[in-house]
């Protein structure tokens, strides 16, 4: 896509869920160099939710979601379930859905079309679609543009169940003609979105599936948990087996989802770059164990209590750091845009390698227009002691510090980045003009009243 159509539909896909969450206006002001400081509520976790709504699609009866957060993301997946027939009551809002599949049927709307464009999650929906009505269409997904973000290992997977998969112009059109049966896959790298497949595939398929080299996320285990009150067999073996019994129906679940680590550790970023102190009601030691020993080796502070996470700064400098992302129990890819922010306030050179996606240094450019010295290397870069594996098409990201920034007009990229730019912004000295923040309430749930609550000077542009 050249780049002023994708920047344009860049900022249709922000006006779009910056109105699915009924933001007052897509563009904010912040007036920055404030600490942030107080108490926040970390609701479900986004890449839990959205998945375990698809897996209400399995049910034979309702599922009750709580916990849910309210981000467009979850709207959209409710949007996309409705039109499938799901029957969903409660809100996002209120945190609770109740979602009755009895009546999933075939669905033909031009709103798919526009809903799968601004998530990723409607991939997921082959396995139980096609368990329920033995067909699935699925046009061009969306997503935060971080790489190419191929889903070559999902429909491996689903031919190996014995579906059919035809590629058209419009999207992908699956059908199983002789039904779906049990499978040996081995995916050629631990991703999350094709463990899910694979799972949401397998539990009803006839016989055993044995899946190799999965991807062991706690947003996965807590899928596999709400599957197992579905009724589903799935054992996890050492080495990254995950081995699943298929079984011939599924219930309805009733679910607390596990609390979003990526929103927490957002937060966390953001109170260590404007030397502040967050609370974050909800959030849990297990889940964050990687990310809170290198908060830690920073010089950020925390303190673990029965019902949430305090990461503070504790006073004193920030020292630098090397940080390679990888699968769990890793360093998380979606963690590194966040705390880079606050990497441009250590006393020296920290290194970023980024080896998930092979483009996700973007947002770093308006961080440097704001006076960050950070350099790209497109490449990667070899370095002493790396303990990740390295991969083709890996960047790395050299933050020199400690630098002060300074307001500017910037543009929120991708979801991610942009909570990345909003932190920069708030830790800026002077005023900056932060546009397309609807992409941020893709996965931050009620991000703007947070930011009040955290005494955060901002206003919406007009
Ligand atoms: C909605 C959701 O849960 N999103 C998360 C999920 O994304 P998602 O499930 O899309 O990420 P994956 O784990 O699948 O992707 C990891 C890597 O595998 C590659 N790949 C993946 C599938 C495929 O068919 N072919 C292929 O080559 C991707 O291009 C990427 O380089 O996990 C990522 C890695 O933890 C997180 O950053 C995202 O926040
Ligand atoms: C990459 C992300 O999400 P998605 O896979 O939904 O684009 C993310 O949450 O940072």
């Amino acid at each position: 896509m050249n780049t002023l159509l994708q920047d344009a539909s860049l900022m249709l896909d922000a006006q779009k869920a910056a109105a699915r969450v009924g933001l007052l206006s897509d563009t904010i002001i912040v007036n920055g160099g404030r600490p942030l400081r107080g108490r926040i509520d970390v609701r479900g976790a986004k890449n839990l939710v959205t998945k375990a709504m698809v897996a209400s699609l399995l049910g034979d009866t309702k599922s009750v979601l709580r916990d849910v957060p309210d981000i467009s993301d979850v709207h959209v997946v409710s949007r996309l379930l409705e039109i499938h027939g799901v029957e969903i009551t409660g809100s996002p809002e209120s945190g609770t859905l109740v979602l009755d599949p009895t009546n999933v049927a075939i669905a033909q709307s031009a709103e798919i079309d526009a809903l799968s464009g601004s998530s990723r999650i409607p991939i997921l929906f082959c396995g139980p679609l096609l368990h329920r009505l033995g067909h699935a269409f699925i046009p061009d997904l969306g997503g935060c543009r971080i790489g190419d973000r191929p889903i070559d290992f999902h429909l491996d997977a689903l031919r190996a169940f014995g579906a059919v998969v035809d590629k058209l112009p419009s999207g992908i059109n699956i059908t199983a003609p002789n039904g779906l049966k049990g499978a040996n896959i081995e995916l050629p790298y631990p991703s999350v979105g094709a463990t899910e497949q694979v799972l949401l595939t397998g539990v009803r398929a006839k016989g055993i599936t044995e899946l190799k080299n999965a991807a062991i996320e706690p947003e996965i285990m807590d899928l596999i948990a709400v599957l197992q009150k579905m009724g589903a067999i799935i054992s996890i073996e050492p080495n990254r087996v995950i081995l699943i019994e298929g079984v011939d129906s599924l219930k309805g679940y009733d679910h607390r989802a596990l609390f979003d680590r990526n929103e927490a550790a957002s937060w966390a970023s953001a109170a260590l770059a404007t030397k502040g102190d967050i609370f974050c009601v909800g959030a849990k030691q297990q889940e964050m164990m990687t990310f809170l020993n290198v908060f830690r080796k920073i010089g950020g502070d925390f303190d673990i209590e029965e019902d949430g996470i305090r990461f503070f700064h504790p006073g004193g400098d920030l020292k630098p750091v090397v940080i390679e992302t990888d699968v769990h129990p890793g360093f998380m890819t979606d963690w590194q845009q966040p705390l880079i922010v606050a990497l441009t306030q250590a006393i020296g050179t920290s290194v970023v390698h980024e080896t998930v996606y092979e483009n996700r240094f973007g947002f770093t450019e308006a961080l440097v227009e704001m006076g960050a010295d950070i350099t790209v290397h497109k490449d990667g870069l070899e370095g002493e002691g790396r303990r990740v594996p390295r991969r083709a098409l890996e960047q790395a990201a050299v933050i020199t510090g400690p630098t002060k920034l300074h307001g500017a007009d910037i543009e929120v990229p991708d979801l991610r980045g942009g909570f990345s730019h909003l932190i920069a912004a708030l830790t800026a000295q002077g005023r900056s003009r932060v546009s397309n923040v609807g992409l941020i309430s893709r996965g931050y749930g009620d991000f703007t009243g947070k930011l009040e609550k955290l005494g955060a000077d901002f206003s919406f542009a007009a």
